[in-house]
């Protein structure tokens, strides 16, 4: 006989957003947006400049507090929770820009996010990804170049081994060469069973990537449905035509 305890549990999506709107001061950016990331998964949300996803991203993660709408995150309601609680539930957004502390070393940057007495262990795991930064570590963050920038953005999110990584905008002026070794540690990660929710401006990119794929315009979602799909010609001119790669 099987017992409740034996059987096998179907993990909660990694994070779940709905119906929710969100805004700056008078202004309403997102309306009524619903999106599912489920475990393991990667999802990209895409659509043209300004239709609200760094928005989307500030929502998920207690950046921007909403008006209406839910955010789920493992199946666990943080909507009323501000963002250092949510990464502490396993949460990390690599903001549009790098986000990485430049008057810090690399090291620093490293050692800030890795857990005490394991401080190794994140520098280790950094040079591993992107060897470049084992010859940075004594070097002021803001000093790195740009794409060198993002790698330490990248390495410093996964010190923790986080179950859900938002990722905004990572190739944004990067090299095509660069930009192949970053979507390169994204996927590893992405095969490692890390959820990932990613916007970026190469689209076709972002869905060679993606399992499932949402658009964004104007603060509502208007499509949401297989990557792949969307990969169809017809599909990607209708709701992305213009858009780079
Ligand atoms: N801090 C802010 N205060 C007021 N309005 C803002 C703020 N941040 C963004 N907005 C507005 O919200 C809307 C959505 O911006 P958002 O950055 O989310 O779009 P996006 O889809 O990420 O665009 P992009 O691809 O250009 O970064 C825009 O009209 C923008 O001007």
């Amino acid at each position: 006989m099987t017992s409740t305890l034996d059987a096998p549990s179907i993990a909660p999506p990694a994070l779940e957003v709905d119906g929710v709107s969100a805004g700056y001061g008078q202004t309403t950016v997102l309306r009524e947006v619903s999106l599912v990331v489920p475990a393991g998964s990667v999802v990209a949300l895409l659509g043209s400049n300004g239709a609200g996803k760094t928005t989307v991203l500030r929502a998920v993660s207690g950046l921007l507090p909403v008006r209406s709408g839910t955010i789920r995150i493992a199946g666990r309601d943080v909507t009323g929770e501000r963002a250092p609680r949510r990464f502490a539930r396993g949460l990390c957004h690599v903001p549009e820009g790098r986000g990485v502390f430049r008057g810090l070393t690399v090291r620093e940057n490293l050692v800030l996010q890795g857990a005490a007495g394991r401080e190794d262990d994140a520098v280790e795991r950094a040079v591993a990804a992107f060897p470049i930064l084992g010859e940075r570590l004594s070097q002021q963050a803001g000093t790195l170049s740009g794409g060198q920038q993002q790698m330490l953005a990248m390495a410093a999110a996964y010190v923790r081994s986080p179950d859900l990584v938002l990722v905004d905008e990572a190739s944004l002026g990067l090299a095509p060469i660069i930009v192949d070794e970053i979507f390169g540690f994204l996927q590893q990660r992405a095969a490692e069973g890390t959820a990932l929710l990613i916007v970026d401006q190469f689209a076709r990119r972002a869905l060679a990537m993606a399992g499932h794929a949402y658009i964004l315009r104007r603060g509502r979602i208007v499509h949401g449905g297989p990557a792949a799909d969307l990969l169809n010609a017809e599909l990607f001119d209708s709701y992305l035509g213009g858009q780079a790669g």
